[in-house]
């Protein structure tokens, strides 16, 4: 449904140039919700304005819903309509809600139908709809002022949605609400997301909104996506920092010559006595050092960091019976707290290990 290549943007400023995107390849499948995740100054910002032309790519292309938006910009005023309409298909959410306070609730979410040229009886009809689908039903004649921050998003998202869009951009759309509110908009999102098969690209500094909402993530680093993927298949790269983030697991060997191993549950693994047939298969005490279980899109997903007796070298088969149940598995070295990603055959794994864990 999104899709950046080579995504470059350079601001100019002070008389020097700020290169905020680094060649971004970003793919959005239709009617996920995919959440870009970086520290402040990463280019989240500029990469979802970027994708909505409101910020004039450097170089590179933007393509939505099968339109190439770089392709419609600058080409005129013609292409300028052409640009706008495609842009009515692409909602979008701010931070600081961006509501007009002198207009009520109903007139807010009636704005972009204006500018769309949509009959006053049409625009009146959609948006109280649009306040119903929110849960606002009743704040149609507010004002913005007498709002929470939590209902004033709400009439973000409504006046987001008015055009029908196929996709929600969301900036930050969660940061300036607390904790409950954030989950109760998150939750919305989602709602949105599967009532009306809308796609969802949010950019957040908050691990914990990946968790709660996204199919899909990416991490952004210096203007540069430096992984991305689904949840699961985060969760089944070796070594990947986003799923460290999401499922933080800690502990350290109680003792020299033990084997520390990071599991990782998703699927149908994350139901199976997975620990408790390895210990009577091969006899062998295990150790919980540290877990965190959650539930991610109605799955169940986890990390468990387990200690066996002996080296690694004592532990290849009962490590090789984890991977056959479908585990995520990663030895963790002896010093350091991030595990250290073990290759599929087990004589890679044995150099491997050999150069980490003394
Ligand atoms: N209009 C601008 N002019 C000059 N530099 C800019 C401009 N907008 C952003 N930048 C710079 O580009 C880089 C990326 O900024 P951006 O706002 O996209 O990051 P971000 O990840 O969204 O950060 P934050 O969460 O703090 O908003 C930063 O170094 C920033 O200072």
């Amino acid at each position: 449904m999104i899709t950046t290549t080579g995504l470059t943007k350079v601001y100019q400023s002070r008389g020097r140039d700020v290169t905020a995107l680094d060649g971004v390849d970003l793919h959005v499948r239709e009617g996920e919700v995919f959440g870009v995740i970086g520290r402040s100054g990463a280019g989240k910002s500029s990469l979802i304005r970027c994708v909505n032309l409101l910020e004039r790519p450097t170089s590179g292309t933007v393509t939505v819903d099968g339109v190439d938006l770089t392709a419609l910009a600058g080409r005129g005023s013609r292409a300028g309509k052409e640009l706008r309409q495609a842009r009515s298909r692409i909602g979008m959410v701010f931070q600081h809600f961006n509501l007009l306070s002198s207009r009520s609730v109903k007139d807010n979410i009636e704005l972009p139908l204006e500018i769309l040229g949509v009959t006053g009886a049409e625009r009146s009809r959609r948006a109280l709809e649009l306040l119903d689908l929110v849960g606002l039903a009743d704040k149609a004649k507010a004002y913005p002022g007498q709002l929470s921050g939590g209902q004033k998003q709400r009439v973000g998202i409504a006046r987001a949605l008015a055009g029908n869009p196929k996709v929600l951009l969301s900036d930050e759309a969660t940061s300036a609400l607390d904790p409950e509110t954030t989950r109760s908009i998150l939750q919305l999102l989602r709602d949105l997301n599967q009532q009306l098969g809308l796609t969802v690209l949010l950019i957040t500094h908050e691990m914990d909104v990946v968790k709660t909402v996204c199919d899909s993530a990416a991490l952004m680093r210096q203007g540069r996506i430096s992984e991305s993927g689904t949840v699961s298949e985060l969760l089944a790269t070796p070594g990947s920092e986003l799923a460290h983030e999401l499922f933080p697991v800690t502990g350290d060997a109680t003792g020299p010559d033990r084997t520390v191993v990071d599991v990782t549950f998703h699927g149908e693994s994350a139901t199976q006595p997975v620990i408790s047939q390895l210990s009577r298969t091969y006899n062998v005490d295990i150790s919980i050092l540290g877990a965190a279980m959650d539930t991610v899109g109605g799955k169940q997903i986890g990390r468990m960091r387990i200690e066996l007796p002996g080296r690694y070298e004592d532990n290849v088969v009962p490590v090789g019976f984890l991977r056959e149940q479908g585990l995520q598995v990663e030895i963790v070295e002896a010093d350091a707290p991030a595990a250290v990603p073990v290759q599929s055959t087990e004589a890679q794994d044995a150099v491997l290990v050999k150069e980490t864990v003394k």
